[in-house]
């Protein structure tokens, strides 16, 4: 074999080593290593565990809790048996206490009712404040709040000559609130209509329900020791507690007292053994009371809308404190001076002090009143604090995380930190958020000496599971800041923030802000939160949690006019304001596209912004929208949160929002800064259900607008140019947001009916194959009257 034929084969089978060895080579660039030496599936079962583990324990901790509340109340009942009875048990159980259990009970009501119990009320049901007295108080309302209980006692005492003591403590002057409860705003009076206790809820949720603060007008309870007449006696009640004590300790004989059995028994809902009057003929007049009561308010709260505009409440934004009087660094004084930025606001000065004491906080304030300031203080103050700052790392930890819903508001929030930071070499702040190329945010992490990063949580969890060396970077941790804390520890992030939060070090500080915090959001606040966290409410259950100066109405009209609407109150705006701003928002991001092609075939001024469009779109906009006057923003809830658009004169909401708080957010963007502003909102007839969950909200109703028939027919024409993908996909789009949101929008029969009047609004013949179509997408089945399965 001559060496050109020995050659040959030798290439061949050198060629299909070397093709093999292409097949199998691993993708995306070789191993990615993590700490422990972990791969990336390895790391994320880890962490996937941690939860789930995390999950048991404070599972545990509250089965801890039931328990020891059990044993408590078995001790006092035991306790409140007398020797006298002979029984050997209970004179061994007196040893417990020296009190029975109705001297427990009227001694509590007493304690309560009495001048000087402040300490026992809590916060919107929240821990005991640690600070009873703020330095300074909110400035209080020009108009007195109308406090319902305060009326019913003073009535029944006209009516009837006996003194009802209320359950609300007396406001004193110079503190925000004593206590808090939703009962103020939720909970009007519902007599004979049993309220629920929930033995599952936290222990401030116990007080209320104990109480009876959630529904009741009236205390069961007077001071004194004497009794209610319309009340039964404290003693009917211990009868109750005596059977429920016999039935306990057959349970513990059993020895199931405290198995996971039992504790399921005792998870039940059960009815609040609430005392309820005795006299059938004073119910009757009692709710005679709450009806004028009832009518009462609402003309209280129709005068107020009325008169929003013209000052009803003179709150002022700033406080007289200086930055300079609290332990902050002077480069950042001297920054937030050049800023001009010299007095706190209210929310500061509230908040500021017990964060730089680096306590665990939860603040609720209204939008636009400086929140972001209140929490990049201290976490620029942790930051400086920490040894590792200024001795030259090539990485440095990561001191301070800051965590956003949205990308525009995590570099809004970037920016404002790096304001601050104006003066101080060597600290960095980094936007990690998503939309921009990974290997960017990766090669940015590497060169700049970052301390500080904005986040938003897929982007960070990314980085966290994609990025070796990340996590050990937050092990140094200081500080964790949740901005819009409620919407983030909502359903949609929930998961994301505790994975994150399982790879943040126990020993650091957490602040939680935002506008709006529900009473569930309170309660697993503790994913994040010490147990012993502070809760600083600067609005109260006295003050409306909008803008006070921001007007607000709505329309009422049919839904094949709301883009007519829209038009008509645009151009009015227009002609009224010659700096006008507008903020329309739509009810998802197909249905924004829709609208603002409608208005730019209108020849408006009009900008879209929502999830569909690139970032770097979305911040070209955002820079835009913030720097302009004369222009409208069209979008979707992307900027419903947190956002800062200067001198919004007006902002529209098209279509119902998807819950209440999202309402006050988006309202937010306009009145900042105790600014004037205007908000209407446009609602179709069968999504008037809305109006009863912002029912304590100063908001009024305006009159359809008269509509010019020339105009109607542009916007016809207008909507007849928009390409026929955009219709559909906004279609689509529209009805699935219904169905998620509306009971309506589940009744299917409707569901149809709204799907032939959005589509006749838009001009589209809604022919069954597109309906039929949606309805898949929908996971739609068997509608009457329509065939939906794919045969
Ligand atoms: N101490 C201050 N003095 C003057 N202006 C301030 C001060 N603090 C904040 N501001 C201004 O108030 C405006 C609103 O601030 P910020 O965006 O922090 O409000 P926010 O409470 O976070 O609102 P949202 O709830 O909508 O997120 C900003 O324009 C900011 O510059």
């Amino acid at each position: 074999m001559s060496w050109s034929v020995v050659l040959r084969e030798r290439w061949k089978i050198l060629s299909k080593i070397s093709a093999t060895l292409t097949a199998v080579r691993s993708m995306g660039g070789g191993p990615r290593t993590f700490p422990g030496g972990l791969n990336k599936w390895q790391f994320k079962r880890m962490h996937e565990k941690m939860a789930r583990e995390k999950e048991r324990r404070l599972l545990e901790q509250e089965k801890e809790v039931y328990q020891a509340r059990l044993r408590s109340q078995i001790r006092v009942k035991v306790a409140g048996r007398s020797p006298a009875q002979g029984d050997e048990e209970s004179s061994s159980a007196a040893a417990y206490g020296p009190m029975t259990a109705s001297d427990h009970v009227k001694a509590l009501a007493d304690r309560f009712t009495k001048e000087g119990a402040e300490d026992l009320w809590n916060e919107d049901d929240g821990p005991l404040r640690d600070d009873p007295v703020p330095r300074n108080p909110a400035p209080s309302r020009t108009v007195p709040p109308l406090d319902l209980r305060k009326m019913m006692s003073d009535r029944c005492k006209v009516a009837d000559g006996t003194a009802w003591r209320s359950r609300r403590p007396v406001e004193t002057p110079g503190r925000r609130r004593q206590y808090s409860s939703d009962a103020g705003r939720k909970c009007r009076p519902k007599l004979g209509v049993k309220s629920k206790w929930y033995p599952d809820s936290d222990s401030d949720s116990d007080l209320d329900s104990d109480f009876g603060l959630e529904g009741d007008p009236v205390k069961p309870f007077q001071t004194g020791g004497t009794r209610n007449p319309k009340f039964p006696r404290v003693s009917s009640v211990n009868a109750d507690l005596k059977e429920e004590e016999v039935a306990i300790r057959a349970e513990k004989k059993k020895k199931i007292m405290l198995s996971g059995a039992a504790l399921m028994n005792h998870d039940r809902k059960k009815e609040r053994r609430a005392p309820k009057p005795k006299a059938v003929e004073k119910e009757d007049s009692l709710d005679e009371e709450v009806e004028c009561i009832r009518d009462e308010l609402e003309k209280r709260k129709r005068d107020l809308a009325a008169t929003v505009g013209q000052e009803v409440e003179e709150e002022a934004l700033l406080t007289p404190r200086r930055f300079e009087e609290y332990s902050i660094s002077p480069l950042t004084v001297k920054a937030l001076t050049c800023a001009g930025y010299v007095q706190l606001t209210v929310v500061q000065d509230a908040a500021l002090q017990t964060c730089l004491d680096g306590n665990d906080v939860l603040v609720k304030a209204r939008t636009g009143t400086g929140k972001s300031i209140a929490f990049l203080l201290p976490a620029i103050e942790a930051v400086l604090k920490d040894a590792t700052v200024g001795v030259n790392n090539r990485i440095s930890p990561i001191l301070a995380l800051i965590l956003c819903p949205t990308r525009e508001l995590a570099s809004q929030v970037a920016a404002e930190a790096n304001v601050l930071l104006k003066y101080h070499n060597g600290i960095g702040v980094l936007s990690l958020i998503g939309g921009t190329r990974f290997k960017v945010d990766q090669q940015r992490l590497e060169s700049d000496p970052c301390q500080i990063i904005v986040a938003t949580p897929g982007r960070l969890l990314d980085h966290i599971e994609n990025k070796s060396g990340f996590s050990l970077r937050l092990l140094g941790l200081k500080i964790l800041v949740l901005d819009e804390a409620d919407h983030l520890l909502d359903l949609g992030f929930r998961k994301d923030i505790e994975k994150i939060v399982d790879c943040l070090p126990r020993k650091r500080q957490s602040l939680l802000f935002s506008a709006t915090i529900p009473k569930e959001v309170r309660r697993i606040s503790q994913v994040v939160l010490k147990r012993e966290h502070t809760f600083i409410d600067t609005v109260g259950l006295s003050s409306q949690e909008t803008p006070p100066k921001v007007s607000q109405s709505y329309i009422i009209a049919p839904h094949t006019l709301h883009f007519e609407v829209v038009h008509h109150l645009l151009k009015e705006h227009i002609m009224q304001e010659a700096n006008y701003k507008v903020i329309v928002f739509c009810t998802t991001a197909m249905v924004t596209q829709l609208t603002f092609a409608l208005l730019h075939n209108l020849k408006m001024n009009a900008r879209e912004m929502h999830s569909r469009k690139p970032q770097l779109y979305r911040t070209r906009i955002s820079d835009e929208f913030r720097e302009s006057k004369r222009l409208i923003l069209v979008t979707s809830d992307v900027s419903s949160r947190g956002m800062n658009y200067p001198d919004v004169t007006l902002v529209l909401q098209m279509g119902v929002p998807c819950d209440r708080e999202q309402y006050i957010h988006r309202l937010g963007r306009t009145g900042r800064e105790g600014k004037n502003g205007r908000g209407i909102m446009l609602l179709a007839p069968w999504e008037e259900y809305f109006l009863d969950e912002i029912r304590e909200l100063p908001i009024g109703k305006l009159p359809m607008p008269v509509l010019n028939p020339d105009a109607g027919e542009k916007v016809a024409e207008s909507m007849g140019k928009v390409d026929m993908s955009i219709k559909e996909a906004a279609y689509h789009a529209w009805l699935g947001y219904y169905n998620s949101i509306s009971q309506t929008g589940r009744d299917k029969t409707t569901l149809v009916e709204l799907a032939n009047r959005f589509s006749s609004s838009m001009g589209l013949q809604c022919p069954p194959a597109l309906f039929r179509r949606t309805a898949l997408k929908m996971g739609l089945k068997d509608i009457p009257g329509i065939r939906v399965r794919n045969s």
